[in-house]
């Protein structure tokens, strides 16, 4: 089978200061997948995705990308390979309409067609109107990002980094503050866009993660304690003991 993208961890500790952030993980996302990741506080999910993108390096282990090394490449480069990460803060630009936010996050032209504007100009508005259907946001084209909801806000950030076409996203805490009704939409958008590229959603909400209706990984003390079906893991005895038994 191709390893293109695929998201590939094996046995990656992360040692702070003689601490075990991250203890000897491995996890395999298939190309299209969707995985949520869930644990306790401190289990290492933000660990994870820090290395990930880049943003610390692995004290021992293996992650690979497709045919590539991450743990060897910066965070820029592995963002230009296509690994997208939205934190849970969204930094859309307030002063802006939503049209012009995703504008301002479409990868810029390069190529031999650069200067052939007329045409990227039109590529580009078409590929904006998709991103906003798909994220729901068509009706707010025009409207300022001050003025979103907090569920639209974290939308428009989502389109954001659809418009750089990733090939993995790396969610963090997205319906954390949100109403049930925009949690709804955020698991119906993440099922969504899931499929075309991978995503990683890292929550806290289980009844979310069960709107995901995919699998589910359990970390705990920095390494992976369950695997499957919501369902499955929930009744794992060891998984009812880390987050129940204390
Ligand atoms: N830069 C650092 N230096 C020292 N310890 C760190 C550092 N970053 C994280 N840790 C520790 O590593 C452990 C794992 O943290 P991490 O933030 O990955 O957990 P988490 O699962 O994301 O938790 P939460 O759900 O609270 O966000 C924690 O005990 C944390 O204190």
């Amino acid at each position: 089978m191709s390893t293109k993208g695929r998201l590939y961890l094996d046995g990656v500790s992360v040692v702070f200061d003689g601490f075990r952030a991250l203890n000897n993980l491995s996890l395999v996302v298939e190309p299209g997948e969707m995985r949520a990741v869930i644990g306790p506080n401190g289990a290492g999910k933000t660990t994870m995705m820090d290395v990930i993108t880049g943003k610390t390096r692995p004290t021992s282990g293996t992650v690979r990308f497709g045919d590539h090394d991450l743990t060897r490449m910066d965070e820029a480069d592995i963002a230009n390979l296509g690994i997208g990460r939205k934190f849970q803060k969204p930094t859309v630009f307030d002063a802006l309409t939503v049209f012009e936010n995703l504008e301002l996050a479409l990868k810029a032209p390069r190529g031999p067609f650069a200067c052939l504007r007329w045409i990227l100009t039109g590529e580009a508005k078409a590929r904006i109107d998709q991103v906003m259907e798909e994220t729901g946001l068509t009706a707010r084209a025009g409207d300022l990002a001050a003025i979103l909801s907090h569920g639209q806000r974290q939308w428009l950030e989502i389109g954001m980094l659809l418009m750089q076409d990733p090939q993995l996203l790396l969610v963090d805490e997205p319906v954390a503050g949100m109403t049930d009704q925009e949690t709804e939409h955020t698991a119906a958008l993440l099922r969504r866009i899931a499929g075309e590229r991978s995503v990683v959603v890292v929550e806290h909400d289980l009844e979310f993660v069960r709107a995901l209706g995919r699998k589910v990984t359990v970390l705990h003390e920095g390494t992976m304690l369950s695997e499957g079906p919501i369902d499955q893991v929930q009744n794992d005895p060891r998984v009812i003991e880390v987050y129940l038994g204390r």
